[in-house]
């Protein structure tokens, strides 16, 4: 798979700055996460650090994100807003990720330049399983694999279709919608950058806002929750909440942005851009994801590093300094794929990745024959996967045609004994040879037929 390259980021969208300040003032937890780069900003600017510090010092709070079942699965962009969560819960706090099964249906117009198509109930109930999947393998691994979190906190996924089911719509506008000036609204940076595209926008998109800020007063009501996180492109719905539940309540509720990973192109990584490296297997296997980290260039992995792992700061400023005696050794570059490949896919997938790796890219046949069949599909994606009956006296000649590797006659023949086919990662010369267990087929019923350099071919043969 061609991974996409990961990028400085672009500054935030200036309308906003002076409205918010950087988080890395603050003091203690918040002070934490400034130093590695994680949370951005917060809102409201001027009071917001000091206050928000304060209350965290006071005792567990509540903490929420949300999610759209806009796809089947979350991809890395979104891991770093769960890890955002995941460090409030580490800290002791309580998170709430919520999918969004209403806000879905409406499409948010935030960071987009079009509307998003519009998807059947059935695609976004799928959907919501698939990232309720996502969210709760993250963090039953970044509650068992990475030590050194402070117990106490709660864990939540919420589908925020179930505060709204009840509702009818003439009933929540006319509740809810009284407390939202179309001033505002239209002010922000979402809609107007919106409003002036030749699409314009759509009333599903512009109401957005007025659902997000109902879900940030639904949590507040229902779990205290008075923060919430969001990649940069959430701002303007988080300031609707803000401003919503500071008008009926009189309380302080605060929001927390994260920076948006980019790739070269300066674009966001995610679905719409269609860059996006999953982290659902069947998209992105471990092994892409592994090697999508290891590939990132020198000046960006000391920022992911802090950014998507928990490792702590003394810890990657010594493995920096390695890095400048051993660069060619890549290892933090190594680190950080095993630890992220550990938090999305667990122990087993960082295990498969580097089987993977070491099959791939050390022709390694102890690593190739402890491969399951899926493993050996997401290796060769593109390769196609030939289930063939073994028959007593089978050659290499047979092998390559049954599978279509090579043209039939003296064309195929010449192929072989002029070097052109490896099995199991050895050259074969001789097209009468005939396969052999654990040789030509490997203990684990599998072979990796190559023709050429980049032909692979994999064969499960049956009844060994
Ligand atoms: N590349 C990214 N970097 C940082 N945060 C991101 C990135 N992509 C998404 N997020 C954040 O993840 C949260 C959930 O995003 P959501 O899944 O609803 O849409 P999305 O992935 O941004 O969609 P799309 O890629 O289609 O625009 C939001 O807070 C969003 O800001
Ligand atoms: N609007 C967010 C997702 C979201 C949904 C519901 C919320 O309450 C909060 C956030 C996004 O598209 O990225």
């Amino acid at each position: 798979m061609a991974a996409p390259m990961i990028h400085a980021l672009r500054p935030v969208p200036c309308l906003f700055r002076p409205l918010y300040r950087r988080i890395s003032h603050s003091a203690g937890f918040l002070e934490a996460a400034g130093r590695r780069g994680l949370f951005k900003d917060v809102f409201p600017a001027e009071s917001g650090p000091s206050q928000l510090s304060e209350l965290l010092r006071s005792g567990p709070q509540t903490v929420y994100c949300g999610f759209d079942p806009t796809a089947d699965s979350l991809h890395i962009g979104n891991l770093l807003t769960v890890l955002g969560l995941v460090h409030f819960h580490r800290a002791g706090h309580n998170i709430i990720a919520v999918i969004g099964g209403a806000t879905g249906l409406l499409g948010d117009p935030s960071g987009r330049m079009n509307e998003r198509e519009a998807l059947s109930q059935e695609k976004i109930t799928e959907n919501i399983r698939g990232i309720r999947r996502c969210l709760e393998r993250l963090f039953s691994n970044c509650e068992t694999l990475v030590p050194g979190a402070r117990p106490g906190g709660t864990v939540r996924v919420l589908n925020n279709e179930q505060w709204y089911r009840q509702r009818g719509a003439a009933e929540f506008l006319g509740s809810v919608g009284r407390h939202f000036r179309m001033g505002t609204m239209m002010s922000r940076h979402s809609v107007q950058s919106r409003l002036s595209s030749p699409e314009g926008m759509s009333l599903a998109e512009f109401v957005y806002q007025v659902f997000q800020s109902y879900d940030f007063y639904q949590l507040n009501q229902t779990h205290d929750c008075r923060i919430q996180l969001g990649g940069t492109d959430q701002l303007g719905n988080i300031m609707s909440g803000h401003d919503f539940i500071h008008r009926i309540t009189g309380e302080e509720v605060f929001g927390i942005t994260l920076p948006l990973i980019t790739n070269s192109a300066g674009d966001k990584l995610g679905k719409s851009a269609g860059n996006a490296i999953w982290l659902s297997r069947d998209k992105t296997s471990p092994f892409e994801l592994y090697q999508f980290f290891v590939r990132q260039p020198d000046g960006i992995v000391e920022r992911f590093l802090k950014l998507f792992t928990f490792i702590p700061l003394p810890e990657i400023e010594q493995v920096m300094e390695q890095h400048g005696k051993e660069p060619e050794k890549r290892l933090p570059h190594k680190r950080l794929a095993a630890e992220v490949t550990k938090i999305v896919h667990g122990k087993e997938g960082l295990e498969s990745a580097k089987r993977c790796t070491q099959a791939l890219y050390n022709s390694s046949l102890e690593a190739l024959e402890k491969m399951s069949d899926q493993e050996l599909q997401e290796l060769f994606r593109e390769a196609p996967f030939a289930e063939v009956l073994l028959e007593p006296g089978t050659r290499v000649m047979d092998l390559c045609l049954k599978v279509s590797a090579i043209p039939e006659g003296a064309r195929g023949y010449e192929m072989i004994s002029s070097g052109g086919v490896s099995i199991n990662h050895k050259k074969v010369t001789n097209p009468d040879e005939v396969l052999l267990l654990g040789h030509h087929i490997l203990h684990n019923g599998l072979s990796l037929l190559r023709v050429g350099k980049k032909n692979f071919y994999i064969v499960k043969w049956l009844h060994l």
